[in-house]
């Protein structure tokens, strides 16, 4: 990693996205720097894979921009694994690999073994990819993914239906990319690989981040005492619904929005999730339809 190199690796600023009449995105801005794992967590429909298709330059959004400081020499600036990679069968995992290098820009070609063994793939490198798993496969996305040595790693619920060991095991590279300074943005619902594994949460909730920090942090922030829990307490207080707050010894107790209780040890009206996390810089705006720029 080059020391020159910008710490911001990605920033995105005031995304608009709307389909049709529905609101998807509205206004989100983010940074991330290099050697950071952002995850984006919310509800289902809430435009997480809006949000990194955009990111990762595969869709315009309708408005906002977003920007990546080149920080290194690599093939490309990002790396995308989307939801659901799809490899043609018949072919191993090498020669796949070797056909996405001949894609690139650049002499690639050497990176697939080394792809490989970052994901953890050597050892099963000349078998066909039609006979690897779905948690194989999805590390052979995520070293697809990571060919070329882009700064920025865009990777879009590479947990979903994974068994937890799996999930673990994909947290675990996705950390060891970023100590080698990647800068990675996940979606995912796998909120305790979440919690273990990311530097700074994201919650996308109702088109805008309802709260952001390190997972520390919006612990406190709710007073949970898990990641699941403080991301319920935060959709469930926007969605006006009632709150559960663990107390002390692990007792529950459950309070309404707007309504006091019996006297009993009830968090008032709900949680309260303030949006000073979210990085909003309207003042650099860029107008019209968003591009992913590499600064020179
Ligand atoms: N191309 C499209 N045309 C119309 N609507 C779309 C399109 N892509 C996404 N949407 C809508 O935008 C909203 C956000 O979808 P998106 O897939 O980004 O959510 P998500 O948070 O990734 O969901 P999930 O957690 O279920 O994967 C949904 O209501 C979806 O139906």
């Amino acid at each position: 990693m080059s020391e020159d190199a910008p710490a911001i690796a990605l920033r995105a600023r005031s995304i608009e996205q709307s389909f049709g009449d529905v609101e998807v995105l509205s206004g989100v801005s983010l940074s991330v720097e290099r050697g950071e794992v952002a995850a984006i967590v919310g509800p289902n429909g809430s435009g997480k894979s809006t949000l990194l298709n955009v990111l990762a330059g595969i869709a315009a959004s309708d408005d906002g921009s977003v920007s990546i400081p080149r920080g290194r020499g690599g093939a490309r600036s990002v790396g995308y694994l989307p939801q659901r990679p799809a490899f043609r069968e018949g072919f191993s995992a090498r020669d796949t690999l070797g056909f996405y290098a001949q894609l690139l820009d650049g002499d690639v070609a050497d990176d697939v073994a080394a792809s490989l063994d970052r994901v953890g793939l050597g050892e099963v490198a000349d078998r066909s990819v039609g006979s690897l798993s779905g948690g194989m496969t999805r590390l052979l996305g995520l070293g697809e993914a990571v060919l070329g040595d882009p700064a920025v790693l865009i990777l879009d619920e590479p947990g979903s239906g994974l068994d937890p060991a799996m999930v673990e095991r994909l947290f675990d590279v996705v950390g060891d990319l970023a100590a080698d300074g990647t800068a990675v943005v996940v979606a995912s619902h796998e909120l305790p690989a979440v919690e273990t594994h990311a530097d700074t949460v994201h919650v996308l909730d109702g088109g805008t981040f309802a709260a952001s920090g390190s997972p520390a942090e919006l612990l406190a922030e709710t007073g949970a005492n898990s990641l699941s829990a403080a991301f319920l307490r935060i959709v469930r207080a926007r969605a006006g619904e009632p709150t559960v707050r663990a107390g002390v010894g692990g007792a529950s107790v459950v309070s309404e929005p707007g309504v006091d209780g019996s006297g009993a040890d009830v968090e008032g009206s709900g949680t309260e999730v303030d949006e000073s996390g979210t990085e909003v810089d309207e003042s650099e705006t860029d107008a019209g339809e968003a591009e992913v720029t590499v600064d020179e």
